[in-house]
């Protein structure tokens, strides 16, 4: 396992009677690339700002390296920021941009220009020393902001928003970038979003929060396949969810129905969630299907057509199909048993993984 280079330990955060983080754990180990993913004011950007020493937290402990360091002050600390707006200095060109953080160390001329011009290449942007800030495309001015926050050589990234004033295009090649950047370079990088596309795409882990609190960690794999509760689910891709209870381990009821599945270790007759993504829908018969549903719309996408429906409990189903059908029509929806996935209300995490853990290794015994 790879060293743990930050850990935050039960850390609140106050703004008055405001707690917008509400103790927070977790451990960053070095080299991986980490995402804080969640809504608009659940916390992300106050999590960076305590890393960097920007904010000092309310309560609990911040560890770098195993040491305590939440009165180590933030020019003292080996992290560094690439801000959304980049924070660049219009005024001088990209050499002197990068060379800034140098500059105000008095590191020695010679060595500035060797670290430059060493910061720049790792961001593919040599020969661009002499150019105006004004005179780059907004893609090339993240890259030098990502080079000036480099040039300082930090054990840990942080990067807020870095890439939102980008056109979709261009973001998406960032995104390739970024994370190309991040493995050449083995730093870890703590990179936060409310994009959960971009999240999904990019880290290594997640931690997706809401309202102060990191409500699951995990890959991104994990977290697609097995969120945790209600808002993960429909945070991260599209779900659907339908209410229904368990009827015994391996066996859920909902719309009316029973259904094989793979979740176990609730009580039977237990009030349950339950999530099946759409593009693990598919359209048949009626005769052969498992739920009926009546059509209520249908785009075509491009790969699939996307078709909205009720079933006869009045659910809402969202199949994504390579068939089409007709608005009004009645078509059979079938899954298979590992596609359903069951939630309880309420679950914490260290439950939910515990439980998981348990009956996965049973399933794949069966
Ligand atoms: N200096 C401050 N004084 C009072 N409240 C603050 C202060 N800074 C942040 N907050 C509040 O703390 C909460 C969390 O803010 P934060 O910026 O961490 O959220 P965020 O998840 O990064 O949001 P966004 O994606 O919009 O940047 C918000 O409700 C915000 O209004």
């Amino acid at each position: 396992m790879a060293k743990t280079i930050i850990e935050f330990q039960d850390i609140v955060k106050e703004y008055g009677d405001t707690k917008v983080l509400k103790g927070i754990n977790f451990e960053i180990e070095q080299g991986k690339f980490y995402t804080l993913l969640g809504p608009s004011g659940c916390g992300k950007t106050t999590i960076l700002r305590i890393i960097a020493g920007f904010t000092d937290a309310t309560r609990g402990n911040v560890m770098f390296d195993g040491k305590k360091i939440n009165n180590v002050p933030a020019n003292k600390r080996k992290v560094n920021t690439v801000f959304q707006d980049y924070a660049l200095f219009p005024h001088l060109n990209v050499f002197d941009n990068v060379a800034f953080p140098l500059n105000l160390r008095k590191v020695p001329k010679k060595e500035i220009r060797t670290k430059v011009l060493d910061a720049l290449r790792m961001v593919q942007l040599s020969g661009f020393e002499e150019r105006e800030i004004s005179e780059i495309s907004g893609g090339q001015q993240q890259r030098v902001a990502i080079a000036r926050a480099l040039v300082n050589e930090p054990d840990v990234l942080l990067l807020d928003e870095p890439l939102s004033a980008l056109d979709m295009k261009l973001r998406k090649e960032m995104q390739y970038e970024l994370r190309a950047l991040q493995q050449r370079l083995g730093i870890t990088f703590i990179f936060v979003t409310h994009d959960q596309e971009e999240a999904l795409a990019m880290s290594d882990e997640i931690f997706v929060m809401n309202a102060g609190q990191i409500l699951q960690t995990g890959s991104p794999v994990d977290i697609y396949d097995e969120p945790i509760n209600h808002f993960v689910a429909d945070f991260i891709g599209e779900s659907n969810i339908v209410r229904g209870h368990m009827v015994a381990d391996y066996r859920v009821a909902f719309a009316g129905k029973e259904f094989d599945c793979v979740d176990a270790g609730m009580r039977q007759n237990e009030p349950v969630e339950v999530v099946i993504r759409p593009e693990d829908l598919d359209i048949t018969t009626v005769e052969k299907g498992a739920l009926t549903i009546t059509v209520d719309t249908q785009l075509f996408r491009g790969v699939f057509f996307e078709i909205t429906g009720h079933d006869d409990t009045g659910n809402m189903w969202r199949i994504q199909s390579i068939h089409s059908t007709e608005v009004g029509a009645k078509v059979g929806a079938y899954f298979d048993p590992e596609d359903i996935h069951v939630m309880r209300f309420n679950e914490s995490e260290e439950d939910f993984d515990a439980r998981l853990e348990t009956y996965e290794g049973e399933d794949s015994d069966r």
